[in-house]
């Protein structure tokens, strides 16, 4: 069964933390966006796991340089996956999965901006990756990009981790997606933009259990 993630992309402290309590009942993930996290810092990643102890919290800390250091206070504070990017060097993806093992947690390696996305998916499997990252970011969607061809080649590989896919996914692409071979969908927009989040993710989990 697929999991649904919900990506929070405010940069509000008491927003965010609403915004999960109401999406909380139908998703597995709750994910605390790059900007958000730069902005709240630990003290979210503790509050977010200290009211939803149940789901799986992901950090995505988007990291560059410096894995293991970077990543291990997140996971401490309660994180259960954080995102290295692929374009990172192999040693800094390493880092993020030694310290993903050692908090047993999850390291995902995010392909965004990535060239060569199959090189870097076997290279990061190989390595120990948990999760392989299939990504288009919020400017490459105002572009016009989806990450639905992108998904067909890593799903494709048929590596031994998990697939997570985003990039606008909304109620109209979220089951061809589970069906192309996501095990994790990200959503973002098509939630906190809709008039009820709630109603929103309540049926895009309908969709995904369909599926
Ligand atoms: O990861 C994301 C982005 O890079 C900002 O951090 C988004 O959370 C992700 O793209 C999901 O959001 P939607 O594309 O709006 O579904």
């Amino acid at each position: 069964m697929a999991e649904i993630q919900m990506a929070l992309d405010s940069l509000d402290f008491d927003a965010t933390m609403a915004l999960a309590e109401q999406v909380a009942p139908y998703v597995d993930i709750l994910e605390i966006g790059t900007p958000c996290i730069k902005y709240n810092g630990l003290k979210l990643v503790k509050a977010l796991k200290a009211a939803h102890p149940d789901k799986k919290i992901l950090v995505d800390l988007k990291t560059m340089d410096a894995g293991e250091y970077e990543a291990t206070p997140f996971f401490e504070a309660g994180g259960d996956i954080t995102t290295v990017l692929g374009a990172s060097d192999e040693a800094t993806m390493k880092g993020v999965i030694k310290a993903a093992n050692a908090n047993n947690a999850e390291a995902q390696i995010d392909l965004i901006g990535v060239e060569d996305k199959s090189a870097v998916a076997k290279q990061a499997a190989a390595n120990g990756a948990h999760i392989i990252g299939v990504h288009t970011g919020l400017d490459a969607q105002a572009a016009g990009q989806t990450p639905f061809e992108d998904l067909k080649t890593i799903a494709g590989l048929g590596l031994n981790v998990k697939v997570s896919v985003a990039g606008g996914i909304n109620k109209d692409t979220i089951q061809s997606t589970v069906r192309a071979g996501a095990d994790i969908v990200v959503v973002g927009a098509a939630i906190y933009g809709a008039p009820s989040p709630a109603e929103s993710a309540k049926e895009l989990r309908a969709l995904v259990d369909a599926a």
